[in-house]
């Protein structure tokens, strides 16, 4: 199972182009959408989920086509968006039986074991008579998995799943979507950088619109190798380096600027060379990005 997109465009009444051309080819596994805010992320994965049109382009599941297909799509999606509303009186497990019935599973045996095996799954099953009120950010999130599964999707778009959620829920989180991910097609669309190192096999950055980058991570990080340098700076030194060099991150070390930039010669003056990071990748496209639309 493959989804292909293919020069997908989408610009807004307000006159934002949203998406310009996008084209990707997303295999079975764990695809990660990095980008900022802003980006198109949000739009792409709404349109792949069918909840909004493109102006041109395609996107084919397979055999479905997507954008004509609507209904043929629904039938094998899990969407799980930024932000989904829960009933805060019902419990994990009323709540997913619930939306088992809806979805038709009428026998009562077949939905019970279904339900259990989803809270299982989701390590939701210890809390599944409790209220969701009560639920953390990260348990929320897995009950949102826990419901996307209902229908054994063959692609799963998950939208910024782990803002708000401490290392530990976090790590749990990607434990279960990378179980998912063995037989399905996942979509995770983040702006943070740990996100797609621990868990994709493939990702594209995307900002303003435009995939900047896309491949294997591993691949991607290995094609930086060499470039990246390392200086910790005085705070007043930050906008002089600027200018002479591309400084792609700059981060508080002991309470100095710890500043990377991209060169492709050894730039000297107290620089050292370090081993590039998908995050030193990630801030570099964005710099390119940004400065090659400003000029
Ligand atoms: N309904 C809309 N009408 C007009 N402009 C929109 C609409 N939805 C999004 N935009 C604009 O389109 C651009 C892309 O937005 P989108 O929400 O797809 O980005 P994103 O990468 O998901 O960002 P975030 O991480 O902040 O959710 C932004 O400039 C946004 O302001």
């Amino acid at each position: 199972m493959e989804l292909i997109i293919d020069n997908l465009s989408k610009t807004y009444a307000n006159g934002v182009q949203a998406l310009q051309n996008i084209s990707l080819e997303i295999p079975t596994g764990m695809f990660g959408l990095l980008g900022p805010n802003g980006a198109g992320k949000s739009t792409l994965m709404r349109t792949i989920a069918t909840l909004q049109e493109a102006d041109k382009g395609s996107i084919k599941l397979g055999e479905i086509d997507v954008l004509k297909q609507k209904n043929e799509l629904r039938q094998v999606l899990g969407y799980l968006p930024q932000q989904f509303g829960l009933y805060p009186k019902l419990s994990a497990e009323f709540l997913l039986n619930h939306f088992a019935i809806l979805k038709g599973i009428n026998n009562k045996g077949e939905r019970n074991d279904l339900v259990n095996a989803l809270l299982i799954k989701t390590n939701l099953y210890e809390v599944r008579k409790q209220n969701l009120k009560g639920f953390s950010g990260g348990m929320k999130q897995r009950f949102g998995i826990a419901q996307a599964l209902l229908s054994n999707p063959k692609l799963l778009i998950v939208d910024e799943p782990t803002a708000g959620l401490d290392p530990v829920e976090r790590n749990r989180f990607y434990n279960v979507l990378s179980e998912i991910g063995e037989k399905t097609v996942v979509i995770l669309s983040t702006h943070i950088v740990d996100d797609v190192k621990e868990l994709c096999t493939n990702m594209a950055i995307i900002n303003k619109g435009q995939v900047c980058l896309k491949g294997n991570p591993k691949k991607i990080i290995e094609d930086m190798k060499g470039k990246v340098y390392k200086k910790t700076i005085h705070k007043q030194e930050l906008n002089s380096y600027k200018q002479n060099y591309q400084v792609i991150s700059e981060r508080l070390f002991l309470g100095k600027p710890n500043i990377h930039i991209l060169s492709d010669v050894n730039p000297g003056d107290g620089f050292t060379q370090i081993n590039a990071e998908l995050e030193d990748v990630y801030f570099s496209e964005i710099f390119n990005n940004t400065n090659a639309k400003s000029h």
